[in-house]
């Protein structure tokens, strides 16, 4: 279904795309029920959660919010450095808000846990989680994610937002990159 060149670089697909659909759907009806009748402001963060943003907000019924904050701390490897950096901020004040996270990948654990600390202490009502992937084999921290999508093996996948060096974003399936490719 990729080009060739594209297919080459990939060892298998992990999650195909008509499974995440089916599983944002699911999440997007528990975030209605949890948060019915309250505002809620979602929170994604760039670059790689900017898919599963577009898909989880279009499911979602009721009126929401969306800002966007930009952090990063893998460059071009495939390990995170551990230093999280802002590179874009929030336009929104978080004063009284709800506020769900909306993340692509949870690996080490370290972005979404310096994020969450972040936020918090901006004022907000309420401040959780909603990652589309876990690599629970590759905890360097435990996050608490209240709405999670699936548990995934400790490789490198790209596809559904997630790089490898810029490069696989736009795949419309999470798959594992060849090791080749990176090593
Ligand atoms: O749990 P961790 O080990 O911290 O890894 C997860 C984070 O790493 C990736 O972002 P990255 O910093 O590479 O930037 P990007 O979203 O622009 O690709 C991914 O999108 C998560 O935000
Ligand atoms: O497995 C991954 N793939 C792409 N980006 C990532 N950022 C953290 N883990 C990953
Ligand atoms: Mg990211």
């Amino acid at each position: 279904m990729y080009a060739n060149e594209i297919e080459a670089d990939l060892t298998e697909v992990l999650v195909t795309e008509a499974e995440i659909h089916a599983k944002l759907a699911e999440l997007a009806r528990r975030i209605e029920a949890d948060y019915e009748g309250e505002d809620l402001l979602l929170v994604g963060v760039l670059k790689g959660a900017v898919m599963v943003m577009a898909d989880l907000a279009r499911e979602l019924r009721p009126h929401i919010n969306m800002d966007w904050m930009a952090v990063s701390s893998y460059g071009a490897g495939t390990q995170s450095s551990g230093v999280v950096r802002i590179v874009k901020d929030l336009d929104s004040d978080l004063t009284g808000r709800h506020v769900l996270i909306v993340e692509d990948i949870i690996d080490s654990g370290l972005t979404l846990s310096w994020l969450l600390g972040n936020l918090e202490s901006r004022g907000a009502k309420s401040v959780e989680i909603c990652a589309l992937l876990r690599k629970p084999d590759a905890a360097k921290v435990e996050v608490d994610v209240k709405y999670l999508g699936f548990d995934i093996p400790n490789q490198f996948v790209v596809g559904y937002g997630l790089d490898f060096a810029e490069n696989y974003r736009n795949l419309r399936d999470v798959a594992i990159l060849a090791p080749h490719v990176y090593s």
